[in-house]
């Protein structure tokens, strides 16, 4: 069975991760959503082992220590890692694993997994980035500020990522990743031809 495929999808807080991921997923159940480590507490709404494992800063510490994780970094004040074994297991599956994570961790994956394919989000602008902050309604207005001057630095880094893609309609952008997975699965080195090399050997 083929190996699926490692999709990193980062970008600025608000840019629409989340919202993304989640369409993706509906179009396409057979993709599996890794489900980070945080030590940040969760927000109304959000559910233990569904949208993060929320856990301590020692239960944290003492998986990195374990080696239990793909990747990890220090996030605004928390702490964030992807949980190694589920991602592997679903890739040797042949399933494409989606990890919604930070640039930081994004560079880490590529460390450790050299084919993974790093997708970077963009707001149509800055000012989008802002009013899409500010109308989801999570933060207050000072942890707000912080996110947006982080995402200043995450948006210099943007062509460091195999993919940038502008985040403007939902559906173009889910439409645009659906392509990404197609040519990337279409790439020379992921694919062999028994009967080829039968051909060529012969
Ligand atoms: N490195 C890393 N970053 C993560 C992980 N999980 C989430 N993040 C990132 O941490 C940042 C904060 O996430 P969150 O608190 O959910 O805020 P939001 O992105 O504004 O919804 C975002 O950039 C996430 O992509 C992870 O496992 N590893
Ligand atoms: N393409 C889009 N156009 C308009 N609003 C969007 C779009 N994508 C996401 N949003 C909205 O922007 C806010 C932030 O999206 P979210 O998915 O929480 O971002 P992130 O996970 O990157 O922090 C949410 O209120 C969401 O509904």
């Amino acid at each position: 069975m083929k190996t699926g495929l490692l999709l990193v999808i980062s970008g600025p807080s608000g840019v629409g991760k989340g919202t993304v991921c989640r369409a993706l997923l509906e179009k396409d159940p057979s993709i599996y959503l890794s489900v980070s480590v945080t030590t940040r507490p969760p927000r109304v709404g959000e559910k233990d082992g569904q949208d993060y494992f929320f856990v301590s800063e020692e239960r944290f510490l003492e998986m990195v220590a374990r080696g239990e994780l793909l990747e990890w970094a220090r996030v605004y004040s928390f702490y964030y890692g992807t949980p190694k074994a589920p991602v592997f297991e679903a890739l040797a599956a042949g399933r494409d694993v989606l990890l919604e994570i930070d640039v930081q961790g994004g560079f880490k994956v590529r460390e450790n997994y050299k084919d993974c394919v790093l997708i970077f989000l963009l707001p149509p602008s800055w000012e989008e980035l802002e009013a899409r902050l500010v109308r989801r309604g999570t933060e207050d207005a000072q942890a707000r500020q912080f996110r947006l001057n982080w995402a200043k630095q995450e948006l210099s880094l943007y062509h460091r990522y195999d993919y940038a893609v502008v985040n403007e309609r939902v559906e173009d952008t889910v439409a645009a990743i659906e392509a990404i997975r197609v040519a990337e699965r279409c790439r020379s080195h992921r694919q062999q031809f028994p009967w080829l090399k039968t051909l060529l050997e012969g």
